[in-house]
């Protein structure tokens, strides 16, 4: 298991793949039965990409204020030495 803050993922649990980013099915740590979306941004790709993070980060966050049904919640920003993490209510197709 792989551990972003109070979140942690496998990393054979793939949801989807982006031009910037891989998106893994994590779960919370202290509620396990919380599903969450777990985005990794490689800080590699990031150096391209930077503005379009931070704006990504800025829209979500807005967003998760809405508290709006049809918004994904951004529910924490972490980062290590190489990566950038995004945790995210999970959505179900
Ligand atoms: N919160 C989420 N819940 C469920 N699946 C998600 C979530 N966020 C992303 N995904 C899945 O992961 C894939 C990749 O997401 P990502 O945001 O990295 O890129 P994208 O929006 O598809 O494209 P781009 O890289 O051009 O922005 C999505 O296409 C989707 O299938």
């Amino acid at each position: 298991m792989e551990s972003v803050g109070d979140y942690e993922y496998n990393t054979k649990d793939l949801i989807g793949q982006g031009a910037f980013a891989v998106v893994y099915k994590g779960k919370s740590k202290k509620s396990p039965a919380l599903t969450v979306a777990i985005k990794s941004i490689t800080k590699k790709s990031l150096a391209k990409s930077q503005n379009l993070l931070g704006k990504e980060i800025k829209i979500l966050k807005e967003l998760t204020e809405l508290h709006h049904e049809n918004v994904v919640a951004l529910l924490d920003c972490k980062e290590s030495s190489h990566n950038v993490y995004l945790v995210m209510e999970v959505c179900i197709a």
